[in-house]
């Protein structure tokens, strides 16, 4: 472990450097820089070398060319241990360079800009910095290679234990962050060109890639027999499982997450207080309240069968009362709210394998984002659903009353979350009966009628919603023979006339949404 002479620092995200520099120069290693950061040193009082003075050859290019130079990369990836490398390097006069800290032109958040050119996006592609990332990471051996600033304390307590150097293991370890950030770099740079080239299709760039951070490893995954582990995006903001904090409860496994995601997404398309409970990735009751207590108690009562071990889901702060409610009455896998407070947190440790759950407030309107489905041998995107309906439009004699809009509004938004076929009847502002993940509309319909009568609760003068039109007109005569007054879906079917028909003649009110939601 040889002992740090000589360091390269030249970084766009400034966060740190100058204490770092400092520090590197308290043990006598010498600092060479590009000219921002140079500069920066400078006002600080560290002694800095110009890059274009250790290389004899000056900045060019508007900084297109500053350190893509023999002696930079001879300096970094000359083998110490190599006595033919250490010849060339005394015959060429190249000095070793023991560490690169580098990072690079900020290409992400340029193309996130709204205004972002074309021309801006160029020249935010970095080409020095990923060269010196490369070379100093294939060289880890001798040299050290920093990337992000959290590791300049790293580095440090390692030279103030060493008296000046940094280990072969913590080179390398630095050196493979370096390769998964280069990695994401050049990623993010072929997806946004790519997406303009014209060659793929709309905003899908012909080769799609994508970097994922290992968030936690599990016991298991869907089942014991399958391994399983938890990646989230890089740079993922909006409040949702990739982002929340976990106060307490057993590790979250992987039907946990996927459950809890289902209940958050659907939670989060209410302004009223609401509580979502999810089985199995199907919301099995949902409801709204003047508070969450209320909202709670209404969406238990929905289907207290299915909801035992369910996933409860808020969109408002967890309280003492809403919290001791759900932890006396019922078994729960997974709390989630946006906050938690003090007093709820206490209340659910008397449970501790119930996983308690913060995710933080969200954006009214989410920003637009990709969906992922894998199948054997390739992956389905597209747009996430984040739209609810073109238009609303009523095609029945009679017209709903304005509780029953406000019903079947909100019977829509659950049939959103419904794995299709998806019937929702529902009734002031709560759900009635699930239908989900039937192979026919009826059977659906049916489900959702025997759910509410499992759960004592009467189907006559609830509203139904369907995620996708109606094919045949039974779908009606079903609901009508259950007590369903009105009924929302998208419309579109060859026999809609059929179908209006039908709802004419029960007098139920009808509205199209022009919009279908699957869900598989
Ligand atoms: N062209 C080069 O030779 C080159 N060498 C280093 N850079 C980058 O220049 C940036 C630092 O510039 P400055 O020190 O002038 O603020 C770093 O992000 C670094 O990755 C370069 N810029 C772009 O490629």
């Amino acid at each position: 472990m040889a002992k740090i002479g000589r360091a390269l620092i030249s970084v766009s995200e400034k966060t740190g450097v100058v204490e770092f520099s400092r520090a590197l120069a308290g043990y006598g290693v010498e600092i060479l820089s590009t000219g921002g950061t140079a500069k920066l040193l400078r006002e600080a009082g560290i002694a800095v070398k110009d890059v274009s003075e250790f290389t004899g050859f000056p900045e060019m290019l508007d900084g297109r060319v500053k350190t893509l130079h023999p002696k930079v990369h001879g300096g970094i990836l000359g083998m110490r241990e190599n006595p033919a490398h250490v010849a060339k390097m005394q015959e060429h006069g190249i000095e070793p360079i023991d560490m690169v800290v580098v990072n690079l032109y900020p290409f992400e958040a340029t193309v996130a800009k709204e205004d972002c050119t074309m021309e801006d996006a160029i020249e935010n592609i970095d080409i020095g910095g990923p060269t010196m990332l490369r070379s100093a990471a294939k060289n880890n051996r001798d040299v050290t290679v920093v990337v992000d600033h959290a590791d300049y304390q790293v580095v440090l307590d390692e030279m103030k234990n060493s008296g000046g150097s940094v280990s072969r293991e913590t080179n390398f370890r630095l050196a493979v962050k370096v390769y998964q950030h280069t990695a994401a770099y050049d990623g993010a740079i072929s997806n946004w060109l790519g997406a303009r080239t014209g060659e793929g299709v709309a905003a899908f760039p012909d080769t799609l890639t994508m970097q994922y951070k290992l968030a936690q490893g599990m016991r298991y995954g869907e089942n014991p027999h399958q391994s399983g582990a938890f990646y989230v995006e890089k740079g993922s903001k909006e409040a949702s499982i990739s982002t929340a904090r976990q106060i307490q409860g057993k590790e979250l496994s992987y039907n946990n997450i996927g459950d809890t995601d289902a209940a958050l997404e659907c939670v989060k398309q209410f302004t009223e207080p609401a509580c979502v409970i999810v089985k199995h990735a199907n919301p099995c009751g949902v409801a709204l309240g003047a508070n969450i207590m209320e909202a709670y108690d209404k969406a238990y009562k929905t289907d207290p069968e299915s909801a035992f071990g369910g996933i409860i889901a808020f969109n408002r702060e967890l309280d003492e009362s809403t919290a001791r409610a759900i932890v006396e009455r019922q078994f729960v896998e997974v709390i989630i709210a946006p906050k938690v407070t003090e007093a709820a947190s206490e209340v659910v440790a008397a449970k501790k394998n119930v996983r308690l759950m913060e995710c933080g407030f969200w954006p009214e309107n989410p920003a637009p984002r990709f969906d992922y489905k894998r199948v054997n041998g390739g992956m389905l995107v597209q747009d996430a659903d984040l739209e609810l309906f073109t238009e609303l439009k009523v095609v029945t004699k009679r017209a709903p009353t304005d509780k029953e809009m406000e019903d079947l509004l909100f019977t829509w938004r659950v049939a959103k979350f419904v794995k299709s076929n998806a019937i929702v009847y529902g009734r002031d502002n709560s759900t009635v009966g699930v239908g989900a993940g039937q192979m026919s509309r009826v059977n659906s319909a049916r489900i959702a009628a025997i759910k509410a009568e499992h759960a004592g609760i009467p189907v006559q003068g609830a509203v139904m919603a369907s995620d996708a039109f109606f094919p045949f007109r039974d779908g009606l005569d079903n609901a009508a023979s259950v007590g369903v007054t009105a009924v929302i879906q998208p419309g579109g079917s060859m026999r809609d006339a059929e179908v209006i028909a039908a709802a004419d003649e029960h007098g139920i009110a009808m509205v199209f949404t022009s919009m279908r939601h699957f869900r598989h």
